[in-house]
């Protein structure tokens, strides 16, 4: 094969030519090393079935696998349960990693434990897996047959995304965070603007590790193949990581389309129910929803259940109650998550505030457990999806906002801003 003239590259195409055999451009098909599969219990029996069955083969890096319990955990239902057994069975069976019922939920877990990493290619077997791009990990989700492959293999296929360059300018305002920003881009670029492309952001040395995993997860809603957040500041010293200078975008790459975010203007948003790109500001759908009474708020997931959010939740909950006829739950998104909360007061004040606090993991966030709502429910959620029957009956209704948004909904038991609860004062 002859090689093709170098031509700047994104961080995508970087990747997967220096994890792959050659040099690939968008558009190229690139046979590439995997660096972490990660596979969640509800996908884990169909997993153990093409490794066994389909392929006849066992993990070829053992330590390159993970197998997470977050989905529905503690079990929920005797099928459910089974499953489990069988994914802690195979666990001991070939050596791969299991991480058990209340560790957590899969992409939080596998970035705490240091399995996502810069440069790295980690695919899991579930959507959210764009997450790694918060550490400049390319990360993807496939199905169960593709991350057996891969597991069997140790490498995957796939084609070479095209990119989309998004650059964020400017500082947010106070009482604007991550998940207003992701939302935004998520408006700006469609529920399916970026289908199987990279969204590549520019943010400087903007955003915390977890503000980026919080834009990470949000691009697979845009449909994209990863979402690389370019590395920048705090995340360079802060995690102990080397970031390969090779990783980086090359100045003059191509990409299918740019947009640019100018964060100083942004207001806290809102997606209203039933897809996650009909974004609102929150202020316009406090004044539209003004007799809407919310019945349930929940705090969690893989996009806002991290210690910074139980902070920025406790901020608003301080002294106060949850209104009345408002359930309020609250999942940290891992054990190491609960830890901190428990070891600086944050759930302490959540309780006292009226919350119901879970075992950390997925929670009710796709509807199979702890807290699926009933028809005509109204929820406001800090997760990512807000189709018809996400958590529960059609007839439900979700909102998706920031752990902030929601604390303060929580107090008034319909939709608010943090700053008019901080207005009323101090309560007790
Ligand atoms: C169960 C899993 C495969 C699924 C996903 O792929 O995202 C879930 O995490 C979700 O958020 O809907
Ligand atoms: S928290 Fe929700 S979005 Fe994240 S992995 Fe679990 S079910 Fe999927």
């Amino acid at each position: 094969m002859t090689n093709p003239t170098p031509r700047p590259q994104t961080m995508a195409e970087k990747i997967l030519s220096r994890r792959g055999t050659h040099t690939v451009y968008a558009g190229d098909l690139a046979v590439v090393e995997v660096d972490q599969v990660m596979v969640v219990d509800s996908i884990a029996q169909s997993f153990i079935q093409r490794m066994q069955q389909d392929l006849g083969a066992t993990p070829k890096y053992p330590e390159r696998v993970s197998i997470v319990i977050d989905h529905v955990a503690p079990a929920s239902t005797v099928s459910v349960a089974q499953a489990q057994k069988e994914a802690r069975e195979y666990a001991a069976q070939t050596g791969v990693r299991l991480f058990d019922v209340g560790r957590g939920i899969c992409h939080q877990v596998l970035m705490e434990e240091g399995l996502a990493r810069p440069g790295w290619i980690v695919l899991g077997s579930d959507s959210h897996s764009t997450t790694y791009g918060a550490v400049a990990a390319f990360g993807s989700g496939m199905g169960a047959t593709d991350i057996a492959l891969a597991a069997a293999s140790g490498k995957t296929w796939l084609k070479v995304p095209d990119s989309v360059k998004v650059t964020f300018t400017g500082d947010l305002r106070p009482g604007v965070t991550a998940k207003d920003v992701a939302l935004e881009m998520i408006r700006r670029l469609g529920a399916d603007g970026a289908t199987y492309q990279s969204i590549e952001m520019h943010a400087g040395d903007r955003f915390t590790r977890g503000e980026r995993m919080t834009l990470a997860n949000l691009c697979v809603e845009a449909g994209a193949k990863a979402g690389l957040v370019v590395p920048g500041g705090e995340i360079l010293t802060a995690y102990g990581y080397d970031i390969p200078e090779w990783v980086y975008p090359d100045e003059g790459a191509t990409y299918v389309q740019s947009i640019e975010i100018d964060l100083g203007t942004l207001n806290p948003r809102m997606s209203a129910p039933s897809e996650v790109d009909n974004v609102f500001d929150v202020a316009q759908l406090r004044e539209d929803l003004r007799d809407v009474h919310v019945d349930q708020v929940f705090i969690g997931t893989c996009t806002n259940g991290r210690i910074e959010d139980l902070h920025a939740a406790a901020d608003v909950l301080r002294g106060r109650r949850v209104a009345p006829g408002t359930r309020l739950l609250v999942i940290p998104a891992s054990s190491q998550v609960m830890e901190e909360a428990m070891a600086d007061g944050t759930l302490l004040t959540l309780q006292r505030a009226g919350a119901v606090l879970g075992t950390p993991g997925c929670g009710p966030c796709m509807g199979r457990h702890q807290g699926v709502l009933a028809p005509g429910e109204v929820c406001v959620s800090t997760s990512n999806r807000n189709f018809i029957g996400r958590m529960g009956d059609k007839d439900a209704r979700i909102y998706l906002a920031s752990p902030a948004v929601a604390a303060a909904t929580a107090v008034m038991g319909r939709v608010a801003l943090s700053e008019d609860v901080l207005a009323q004062g101090e309560v007790a």
